[in-house]
């Protein structure tokens, strides 16, 4: 996907970029790749596929939710900024946080941010886990969400204690969301959300599926999630 391609795929969605924003992909990418050469942030280095995979794909959670109202979101596991970053450039009025569990890709985050001069963002290295026990973080945020973390079941238990009763988890997710939503579906329930929709695309050029989840967090989660670090991953919550 180049440049034009992105920019009226985006238009047809009915978010316009101004040239600030397309400068902050530009430099955004240039970064990507050059920050990559020291250490590993991501395998998409080409031009037209992080524009498509990585740009184009963060978004494409705005074409089903909408991101144009003040909000607060936090992105578990963003990696090199993905998701929320994207969403950021495109949705100014985002306040993001950035939990990831890699002292590196931190560093590299808080680079991007002063160079695209992003304001209310944040980066924390820490774990989910441990991130929802510190003062003030849990259930506080309007929106959680993640991209390429964990399934479903795991995910939940590091997102679902963040977002603040009466807010959205958001999982984005490749193929196979089917499945992984049965499995999923208990945990969902334990820690307080209620699966509401799940959206199916296919992106363009190629012929790769996504699906995103939404689930709208009704209760408290129970005290004792999220557990130890590692504890997600080693017993989900399933039946
Ligand atoms: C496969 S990468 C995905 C990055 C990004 N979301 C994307 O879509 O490109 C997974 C990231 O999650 C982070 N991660 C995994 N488990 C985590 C946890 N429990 N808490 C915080 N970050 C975690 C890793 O350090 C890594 O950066």
């Amino acid at each position: 996907m180049n440049i034009e391609q992105f920019t009226a795929a985006l238009e047809e969605k009915g978010i316009s970029l101004s040239a600030r924003q397309l400068d902050q992909f530009e430099m955004y990418f240039k970064l990507l790749v050059e920050w990559n050469e020291k250490m590993n942030l991501t395998a998409i280095t080409e031009k037209e596929e992080v524009y498509l995979k990585h740009f184009y794909d963060s978004i494409s959670a705005a074409f089903y939710y909408d991101f144009s109202k003040q909000a607060s979101i936090c992105d578990i596991g963003a990696g090199a900024g993905f998701p929320s970053i994207p969403l950021k450039i495109c949705f100014p009025n985002l306040q993001v946080t950035i939990v990831d569990s890699l002292q590196k890709r931190i560093t590299f985050l808080n680079h991007l941010a002063t160079q695209l001069q992003l304001e209310d963002v944040a980066f924390y290295h820490d774990r989910a886990e441990t991130f929802a026990k510190r003062d003030g973080m849990r259930e506080s945020f309007d929106i959680t969400m993640a991209r390429a973390v964990a399934r479903l079941s795991v995910l939940s238990e590091l997102c679902l204690p963040l977002a603040k009763v009466g807010g959205t988890f958001i999982a984005m997710k490749a193929a196979a969301a089917e499945e992984e939503m049965e499995k999923g579906n208990h945990a969902v329930k334990v820690l307080g959300g209620e699966m509401q929709r799940i959206e199916n695309f296919r992106l363009p050029e190629e012929d790769s599926e996504r699906n995103i989840l939404f689930i709208a967090k009704k209760r408290q989660t129970p005290k004792k999630y999220p557990r130890k670090p590692g504890t997600p991953n080693k017993l989900p919550i399933e039946k």
